[in-house]
């Protein structure tokens, strides 16, 4: 009796433990370098899931003050576009000695960033850190997206203690873990390499992770900007894997990778169909049939309805 009811307490609590959030698309999470007006002005008339108004890498160690800049735009109120987006805000790392002036700064004006991006996430305490932050800043209820940077060695050794103690904190304080970003070039410069393409087994460390947590999964950003059929290859490389989105530095990888982590017309099609079978086939009592060549039971249901999902949010 008593193991019953243990048994049924702790699978609760499993079962609580990750939650399922609204899910934000950011197939494109495109970086604007916060000093610069003239890129600021440019990025909110894209067709773009998510524009990052950056305090850290992209912005020049004398131009620190872009924080200023950021507190403005916040001021004004997120520009209405067609499509709604998401609108972050990428601090400075907490090692930067940086990253409370950013935040102080972008978060007690008149409204809030969506999403904080928080790079060079090493350990919980850096989560620890920032939730007390985040608590003496954010007034009147707010809340905000979290995103955190994976991009050294300690953090991927310590990869599932930092979302855990994520998943921890939401529940107390004010922010809601959305995605891990894959920061390989920070990574590279952390174990002293140069070239990424190699690093797939930490890419796919980071996806298996995020998904345990229910995270998005974002990949490494593509610095050569010109290249776009190299960048389109590279989307669907890291689609396959299991990311939902790329990291963006100019215009004109927006339509790209936008394009890229949408399902395709045959995906769709495909999916429908089995989807429509599926329903047929479970009224007739048949929990496992043939579509178009292949087997299909409820795990292939659950694919082409993560397919149609997808198709639908980001119309
Ligand atoms: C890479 C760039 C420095 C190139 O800039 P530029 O020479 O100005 O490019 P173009 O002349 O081709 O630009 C054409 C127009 O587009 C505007 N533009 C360019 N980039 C952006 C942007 N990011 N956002 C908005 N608008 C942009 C130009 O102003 C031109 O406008 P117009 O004259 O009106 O036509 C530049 O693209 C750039 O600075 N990109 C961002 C770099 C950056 O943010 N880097 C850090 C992020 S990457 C990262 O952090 C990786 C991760 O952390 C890791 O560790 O891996
Ligand atoms: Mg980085």
């Amino acid at each position: 009796m008593f193991r019953a009811i243990a048994v049924r307490f702790l699978s609760k609590q499993a079962v609580s433990k990750v939650p399922e959030r609204n899910y934000i698309p950011r197939r494109a999470l495109m970086y604007v370098p916060g000093d610069d007006y003239k890129k600021i002005n440019k990025a909110f008339g894209l067709d773009v899931d998510c524009i990052a108004l950056d305090c850290e890498d992209g912005v020049a160690l004398n131009k620190k003050d872009a924080r200023s800049n950021i507190r403005a735009v916040l001021d004004q109120g997120k520009p209405q576009k067609k499509k709604n987006y998401d609108f972050g805000v990428r601090v400075n790392s907490i090692e930067s000695g940086l990253c409370h002036q950013d935040l102080e700064s972008c978060l007690t004006g008149r409204n809030l960033p969506d999403t904080v991006l928080f790079p060079k996430v090493e350990e919980g305490d850096h989560l620890k850190w920032f939730a007390d932050e985040i608590r003496h800043l954010i007034k009147n209820n707010g809340k905000i997206n979290l995103i955190i940077y994976i991009e050294t060695a300690r953090a991927f050794i310590n990869l599932n203690e930092i979302c855990k103690t994520a998943m921890q904190l939401s529940k107390r304080f004010n922010f809601i873990p959305s995605a891990l970003v894959f920061g390989s070039d920070d990574f590279c410069a952390n174990i002293g390499q140069r070239i990424h393409w190699k690093f797939c087994m930490h890419g796919k460390k980071l996806v298996l992770v995020a998904k345990a947590y229910n995270l998005q999964a974002i990949d490494m950003v593509y610095i050569e900007y010109k290249d776009l059929d190299g960048l389109k290859l590279q989307c669907e490389q890291g689609m396959r894997m299991g990311y939902t989105g790329k990291q963006v530095i100019h215009p004109g990888q927006v339509p790209v990778v936008q394009e890229a982590f949408l399902p395709t017309k045959y995906q769709i099609e495909w999916a429908e169909g089995l989807l429509k079978s599926f329903e047929e086939h479970q009224k007739s009592g048949k929990g496992a049939f043939s579509y178009r060549g292949s087997m299909i039971d409820m795990p292939t249901m659950k694919q082409a309805q993560n397919i149609m999902k997808l198709a639908n949010l980001a119309e």
